[in-house]
């Protein structure tokens, strides 16, 4: 590994620090703009550095920095209601990474950008429900039918962005 892929690896990892702030609170799950950034890092950096920054992320987090939504950090997190989107981040960069690899082009991008997403909504939808007492229909309710929508657009965006990225420098 190049000191350059570690150093897009850390870029990305900060970057999902940041868009974990750009919250809006609407319950026990925010909206953030995590997706984007996890989104972001597969399609730009490619399946293995985008899961290796996201992995930075999780660890960044899990040994106690304020790197997620509402600026908590802490292993405890990765235990709370939240905690199986945030496992998921690293999953989901690779597979968008690896599906646009495969895949080219803008379409291959959201594909492999939905499919990522639809992994955030599995592991995060399983963790609530387990947290909600096995109350997985509330889970469902509350901690992934309010974001489809605008995860949907934030798949749109990331494909948007890489592959402007991608065009305008040596990463394509
Ligand atoms: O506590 C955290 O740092 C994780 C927050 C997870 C938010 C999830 S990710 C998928 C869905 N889309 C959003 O915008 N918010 C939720």
């Amino acid at each position: 590994m190049r000191g350059r892929d570690v150093a897009f690896a850390a870029l990305f990892a900060a970057l999902t620090a940041v868009g974990a702030q750009i919250s809006i609170p609407i319950g026990p799950v925010p909206i953030t703009l995590q997706v984007l950034v996890v989104l972001l890092s597969g399609l730009i950096l490619g399946a293995r550095l985008g899961f290796l920054s996201q992995l930075v992320y999780v660890a960044m987090g899990a040994v106690g920095l304020p790197v997620f939504a509402n600026l908590q950090g802490g292993f405890a997190v990765l235990y709370g209601p939240t905690g199986g989107y945030i496992v998921a981040f690293p999953i989901a960069a690779f597979i968008a990474g690896y599906m646009a690899e495969k895949t080219g082009g803008k379409t291959g991008m959201i594909g492999g950008s939905l499919v990522g997403i639809a992994v955030i909504y599995l592991l995060g939808w399983l963790r609530l429900g387990l947290f909600l007492g096995g109350d997985f229909h509330k889970a469902l309710l509350i901690g992934v039918l309010p974001f489809v929508p605008l995860d949907i657009g934030k798949a749109a965006l990331a494909a948007l962005i890489a592959d402007r990225v991608k065009k305008a420098t040596d990463l394509g």
